[in-house]
């Protein structure tokens, strides 16, 4: 489990995160959901130790985040992060050899689900063919978690069904995913939990079932209540 426990975050004075807490289990998909620069990015940086917090707590399975626990949870950022010279082919070979848990299998099944051209170089992508090889990187090593910072952004409508096919296939089996999105509508039906940030914190935490069924409400029902309120 992720537990993020009464974390606070401000920028050159400003308060960004205040107070926000949550988990994150194995096994479920949780949508991270708020406004632009509600600090949802934030937080996904500081489950991964990539910014410093005022103070909190976040803890891996029970252990405090350091670099031997990047084998368990990887980070799929809005954008690829690897130098545009370089060849589809060579970025795998890359991080084949910078992560134990790099798994090459994996790594190729994705190349073929997505169609993607290892010849290609990265600058030379499309938006979209980044944002699945992006993926790809993130989604092929065998980690415990796995988060993603807005993971359908520019795709296509076609390229983002493909996207969901994925999140509900053996590639996402039992682990546990951390993901933001403003597109709910198109991962409404494959997300478990739902996680509404306001004020630095989180307002509302459901599991969307649970809540469709004792309540009849979607999640975009329970964002007009806490956004348009
Ligand atoms: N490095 C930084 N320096 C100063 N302010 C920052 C920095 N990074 C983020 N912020 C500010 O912190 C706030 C939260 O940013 P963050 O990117 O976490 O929001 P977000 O919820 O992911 O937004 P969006 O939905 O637009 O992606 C914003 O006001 C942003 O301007």
């Amino acid at each position: 489990m992720i537990e993020v426990v009464d974390i606070h975050k401000r920028y050159r004075g400003r308060s960004v995160l205040n107070g926000a807490s949550f988990t994150v289990e194995k096994g479920q998909i949780t949508c991270l959901i708020g406004i632009n620069g509600a600090g949802k990015s934030t937080i996904l940086k500081a489950i991964m130790g990539l910014t410093p917090l005022k103070s909190g707590t976040i803890r891996i399975d029970g252990q405090p985040m350091d670099k031997n626990l990047y084998e368990s949870i990887a980070f799929i950022p809005d954008h690829l992060t690897m130098p545009p010279g370089m060849k589809l082919s060579e970025g795998l070979r890359f991080m084949q050899d910078f992560y134990q848990s790099w798994n090459a299998n994996r790594a190729e099944e994705l190349m073929k689900f997505f169609s993607l051209d290892q010849t290609e170089r990265i600058g030379n992508l499309s938006k979209g063919t980044a944002a699945k090889f992006n993926l790809v990187l993130g989604l092929a090593q065998d980690t415990e978690y796995v988060l993603m910072d807005e993971p359908f952004s520019g795709i296509d409508m076609f390229s983002r069904g493909l996207i969901a096919e994925v999140f509900s296939s053996h590639l996402i089996e039992d682990r546990g995913v951390l993901l933001t999105t403003h597109e709910i509508g198109e991962v409404e039906h494959l997300i478990d939990r739902a996680l509404l940030m306001k004020d630095g914190s989180i307002c509302r935490d459901f599991q969307c079932e649970q809540i469709r069924s004792e309540e009849g409400k979607s999640i975009v029902d329970v964002m007009r209540e806490v956004y348009q309120s």
